[in-house]
């Protein structure tokens, strides 16, 4: 079996509220393998944000291991952790983040300069995203001119521009009507297993999450 992409062992988060302690994540222990898509499922307040800030190495505050790619995490300093994130990394969110000003292509090609890929290549591979999306009749579109899905889609795009090993996702369709968001969770399925990623999705949508590979739930702070 191949070397997993994302181990975390013993992951614990809290937060100090009103002199009060509360801990969200109690001692998390989780493998994902190259190319499985993960559903991480929990109610409100469970605590499936504070996971994927930490996996997404967003955060500090938690103690215990999260290796991605291999590499210990928690040993790093903070420009080699944003030097691990831009390289192996992609994240979702339920409001789509999109930079205003710029059309759907642009947003797409941005992280992929800063990552340091010539413009003409960049350029190619946003197209070729946003295609495979539904969207090639949208590419100079800006954010606005967009519909709640296709924005949610160039996200997607966006997202996945720098082949990361892993996505990132947090209630992705969260923000979508029913149909909507059945529709963009199938295509952003379909376009991670193709480019052979690795994903972790919050959502609470048992529904949605019974359509990946595998489920988890977090219950008090521990996954079951
Ligand atoms: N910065 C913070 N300071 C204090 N408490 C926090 C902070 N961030 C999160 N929490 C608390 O941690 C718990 C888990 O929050 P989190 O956002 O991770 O849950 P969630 O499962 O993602 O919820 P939702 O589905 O509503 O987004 C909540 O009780 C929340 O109030």
């Amino acid at each position: 079996m191949s070397d997993p992409f994302v181990r975390l062992a013993g992951l614990k988060r809290s937060f100090s509220q009103g002199g009060e302690t509360i801990e969200v994540l109690r001692g998390i222990d989780l493998v994902i393998r190259p190319g499985e898509i993960v559903a991480l499922l929990g109610p409100s307040g469970s605590g499936k944000s504070t996971m994927l800030q930490a996996v997404g190495l967003l955060e500090g505050g938690f103690t215990g291991q999260i290796a991605i790619a291999g590499i210990e995490a928690s040993a790093l300093s903070a420009d080699a952790r944003t030097t691990l994130r831009r390289d192996h990394l992609g994240f979702v969110y339920q409001f789509h983040h999109l930079l205003p000003d710029f059309n759907a292509t642009e947003n797409v090609v941005l992280p992929q300069l800063v990552a340091g890929k010539p413009a003409a290549e960049a350029k190619a591979r946003a197209e070729e995203l946003l295609t495979a999306l539904g969207l090639a009749h949208r590419l100079t579109h800006r954010p606005s001119q967009l519909s709640g899905g296709e924005q949610q889609r160039v996200a997607v795009a966006r997202a996945l521009a720098n082949r990361p090993g892993l996505v990132l996702a947090d209630e992705p369709t969260g923000n979508l009507d029913e149909a909507t968001a059945d529709k963009v969770l199938e295509e952003f399925l379909k376009l991670v297993r193709g480019e052979g990623s690795s994903a972790l999705v919050a959502t609470h949508n048992e529904r949605l999450a019974l359509r990946m590979d595998r489920v988890v739930r977090l219950h008090e702070g521990l996954l079951a």
